[in-house]
């Protein structure tokens, strides 16, 4: 490891924790495309997955557009059924694409866009209603693109071996479900940094739409992570990730709402940041905001981000 001369220390210990749906896997895979060049090895695999996402995209519709109280005529009503009912297979039979196609060119969306532009859907939802002509092609072959932006919830441990500017990483992720979070500590077996991920558009949610306050689940998770005394010696690097979601839901977004001293989106995410961030040691702790479903900025910044965590790790071994 390291470059000529260093002492081999073995790879650097890594627990990639955060909630569930935060980008633990979107980070993974951009530390594996580093290494490989590549975010997975068989893209054809991923066919299911992102058809998956396309369903459930419009199964959640139904339901939005109940809560909604927006009519649904005896055609839409029936693609709804047919799509609720639909085992999924990977190739679609003809009736799904009909009724996919039927909601599609419905107005549904529209409806309910008018009444809220942020609608509680499955992540990124427009880029599969966007999409959902090719996804449903017979010959369809997934691009990494869409295999960033599918959700499929991780199960279990999922373990990589990266190496990321001549320092070797042993990645492990755990699911960010509260079933698995309160199995997580079991799994702490003497690491040397910990990557905590950050839904940034999450965090907002809340202050935008329901409560109105800057509470939040991923602050009480990371708060019993920084008190566990197995990482009282870790370094952290925080991840605030989803910009771009961020940036579209805050778009016109008066900040004075969240509290009076915001003004901005940037004095916002500031504000967030800072909640992390004062709670970790200084010179202990990186930060950064990204979308790491854009290769160009996560690469650049995860490749300077582990240069520098790697220096430092041939340094100090183990990072302490
Ligand atoms: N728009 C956008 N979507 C993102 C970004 N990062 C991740 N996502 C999406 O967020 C969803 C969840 O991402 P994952 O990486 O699977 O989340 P996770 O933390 O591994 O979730 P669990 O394994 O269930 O705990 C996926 O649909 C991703 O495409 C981002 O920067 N921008
Ligand atoms: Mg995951």
């Amino acid at each position: 490891m390291g470059s000529a001369g260093s002492v081999d220390r073995g790879p650097i210990r890594t627990l990639v924790l955060g909630c569930m749906g935060a980008g633990k896997t979107s980070f993974m895979r951009q530390m594996v495309k580093n290494h490989t060049k590549q975010v997975c090895l068989r893209r054809e695999y991923y066919v299911y997955c992102v058809q998956l996402n396309l369903l459930n995209v419009y199964r959640e519709l139904k339901n939005v557009c109940t809560s909604m109280e927006i009519a649904i005529n005896e055609e839409q009503s029936k693609a709804f059924d047919t799509i609720d009912e639909y085992r999924h297979k990977e190739k679609f039979p003809q009736k799904v694409i009909d009724s996919i196609v039927v909601l599609r060119n419905s107005q549904l969306f529209d409806l309910c866009r008018m009444r809220q532009r942020i609608l509680p859907l499955p992540q990124n939802y427009n880029f599969f209603i966007q999409r959902a002509d090719e996804f449903m092609q017979q010959d369809y072959s997934p691009s990494e693109n869409d295999i960033m932006m599918s959700y499929s919830q991780t199960c279990g441990l999922y373990m990589e071996e990266v190496t990321c500017q001549g320092y070797k990483f042993e990645l492990l992720e755990m699911p960010g479900h509260h079933l698995w979070r309160a199995k997580w500590a079991q799994h702490f077996d003497d690491p040397a940094l910990v990557v905590f991920v950050i839904d940034l558009s999450e965090l907002c949610d809340p202050a935008f739409y329901n409560q109105g306050h800057l509470e939040n689940k991923t602050v009480s998770v990371f708060n019993s992570l920084v008190n566990n005394p197995v990482l009282a010696n870790v370094h952290w690097l925080l991840i605030f990730n989803k910009t771009d979601t961020f940036n579209d839901h805050s778009a016109g977004f008066d900040f004075k709402r969240l509290a009076n001293h915001l003004d901005t989106g940037d004095s916002a995410r500031s504000f967030y940041r800072s909640q992390f961030t004062t709670k970790l040691p200084r010179g202990k702790c990186f930060a950064h905001m990204v979308s790491l479903v854009n290769f160009k900025d996560s690469q650049t910044i995860l490749t300077d981000m582990f240069k520098r965590i790697g220096k430092m790790h041939r340094e100090r071994p183990n990072l302490t």
